[in-house]
């Protein structure tokens, strides 16, 4: 039996500025699977900044229960402080919450085990904890120039397997890895790309790209999808134009 798989669209609302963040968490809440905000918005507003946001999607969703809401702050620190960031916006419950795979196995473990202390603590959503692997925006001429050799690829799968054997949820990688790593670590493991862009959109910054219909074919659990909609003239048209694409996918 051939899995289906149903990949949803986060949306990053890359904004120093609440009210706007707001107003566009508002418009998009309705069409996608939920919202990313990293550091840029949590850098400028903290926790109460959060909260509002989760507030307007909490408004008109219909689900009940906390905010779909990927909190990507990428913790990278050793193991102790990494563990006390992660108590500190575990009463947030985010839906997932990421960690620099790269800072190893014990402060990996540290995260993951202070999510699920915190959560049994105070009865909340354990949040879903992900290790980054390599950054969408370095291709292997740029790992190169920081003086790791390996191949961006070969990179994404050891700090999975890593991410997996330290008992975390899954990873954030590039849609360019997602059928190597199913294949080598199976449809349980969550992968949440970012690196996507419809055919319509700029490449700017990133670098190992896939379009939104080739990252749901190839089995992504969420795309982390910023610019191609915020940037454009109809944040709301263009999340519902690349939510067809995967659908159709
Ligand atoms: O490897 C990574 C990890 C995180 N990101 C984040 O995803 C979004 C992508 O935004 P776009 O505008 O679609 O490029 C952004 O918030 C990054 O911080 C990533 O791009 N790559």
């Amino acid at each position: 039996m051939k899995l289906v798989r149903k990949s949803g669209v986060l949306a990053a609302i890359d904004t120093a500025d609440l009210d706007a963040a707001a107003a566009q968490a508002g418009r998009l809440g309705p069409s996608v699977a939920g919202i990313k905000l990293g550091l840029e918005f949590y850098m400028a507003h903290g926790a109460p900044g959060y909260r509002r946001i989760a507030a307007t999607i909490a408004a008109q969703k219909s689900t009940l229960g906390p905010a779909p809401i990927f909190l990507d702050l990428k913790f990278h620190d050793i193991p102790n402080t990494v563990a006390g960031a992660v108590r500190s916006v575990a009463p947030l419950e985010p839906l997932i919450l990421n960690v620099h795979a790269s800072g190893g196995k014990t402060m990996m473990r540290a995260a993951r085990d202070a999510a699920a202390e915190s959560a049994e603590k105070f009865n909340l959503r354990r949040p879903k904890v992900i290790g980054v692997t390599v950054l969408t925006s370095l291709d292997d001429v740029d790992l190169r120039r920081v003086g790791q050799a390996v191949p961006a690829r070969d990179q994404v799968l050891r700090l999975a397997e890593l991410a997996r054997e330290s008992e975390l949820d899954g990873v954030v990688c590039s849609p360019q890895e997602i059928t190597a790593l199913r294949e080598r670590l199976g449809n349980d493991f969550l992968l949440v790309t970012p690196g996507i862009r419809p055919d319509w959109a700029a490449t700017g910054d990133q670098k190992r790209v896939m379009t939104p219909a080739e990252a749901a074919r190839a089995g992504a659990d969420y795309l982390v999808i910023g610019r191609p909609i915020t940037a454009d003239e109809d944040p709301a048209g263009a999340a519902g134009r690349i939510v067809a694409e995967i659908d159709a996918a």
